[in-house]
């Protein structure tokens, strides 16, 4: 007898297929094939197991590839969506920069002559349609050379500069102030005649008057002249503004410091 029992079914058949007291036995040969068999099939399912085993080591690796690779796509993409942000910002940047450049006096950060046109035109146009009234102003430093050459070219920037903020000041928010070229400025007055013209342009001239400017311990004084049309349905651009200037040229003449009006007479 065995010092051990057999325990499992396994080992069972296997000692009764090898006990020789049992080679005889009818149900040996068909014991044997059966146990054969099912040995056979035990080797398959094992085989199955470890490639399916493998299968899922396989999977687990590629599913954790494809998480890693997906990471660093999306990071990536966060990159470059960062990098597009930066660069629409410095497109948006450059193209505020660019329409300030083109519309706006460097100098002074008055509309400048292109813009003014295109305002005084649109003006028109509107002034057309509602038979709405709007007056032009040039106004012009009063000897202004003399300041360039007594205090020097920076001194006179800072007047030109001072008045750019004094005509900010005193006309009305739907006005527009643009800087025309050297000391000469321009004035859009939308829907006033020249009797609502007058008196902002009256109040302009004052505070210029009023103006302190101290370069290098003196104060400079200073007075501009400023000459006004209103503009008549059909005319051109040039007529009224050419109007506005014919004006200006009599306020200098007529002693400067003053307000001249040029009405319907070309
Ligand atoms: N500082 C400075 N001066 C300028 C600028 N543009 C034009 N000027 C000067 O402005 C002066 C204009 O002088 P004029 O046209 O003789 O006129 P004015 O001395 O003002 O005399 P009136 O207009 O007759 O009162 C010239 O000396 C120009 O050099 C500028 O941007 N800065």
């Amino acid at each position: 007898m065995n010092s051990r029992e057999p325990v499992g079914i396994e080992e069972r058949v296997s000692s009764l297929l090898a006990s020789s007291s049992n080679r005889d036995h009818p149900l040996h040969i068909a014991l044997a094939e059966l146990f054969d068999a099912y040995k056979h099939q035990q080797s398959r399912m094992e085989r199955l197991v470890h490639i399916s085993d493998g299968f899922q080591r396989y999977s687990l690796l590629e599913r954790q590839s494809l998480i890693d690779s997906y990471h660093r796509q999306l990071k990536r993409l966060d990159k470059v969506a960062r990098i597009s942000d930066r660069y629409q910002h410095a497109i948006q940047q450059s193209n505020v920069e660019l329409r300030q450049e083109s519309l706006f006096d460097p100098l002074t950060g008055l509309a400048n002559r292109r813009m003014l046109t295109d305002r005084i035109l649109s003006t028109s146009d509107r002034a057309r349609r509602h038979s709405e009234p709007f007056a032009i102003a040039m106004l012009d430093v009063d000897h202004f050379k003399r300041i360039n050459d007594q205090h020097g070219h920076e001194a006179g920037d800072r007047v030109l500069v001072a008045i750019a903020a004094t005509l900010r000041d005193h006309t009305r928010s739907w006005d527009l102030c643009g800087r025309w070229g050297g000391e000469e400025f321009v004035l859009l007055l939308p829907n006033s005649g020249i009797d609502e013209a007058i008196p902002v342009i009256e109040r302009l001239l004052e505070a210029v008057r009023r103006l302190s400017i101290k370069v290098k311990g003196e104060v400079l004084k200073i007075t501009a002249s400023c000459g006004l049309s209103e503009h008549r349905e059909g005319d051109s651009l040039l007529q009224s503004l050419n109007r506005a200037d014919a004006a200006l040229l009599d306020a200098k003449r007529r002693g400067r410091d003053r307000c001249e009006v040029e009405l319907f007479s070309d």
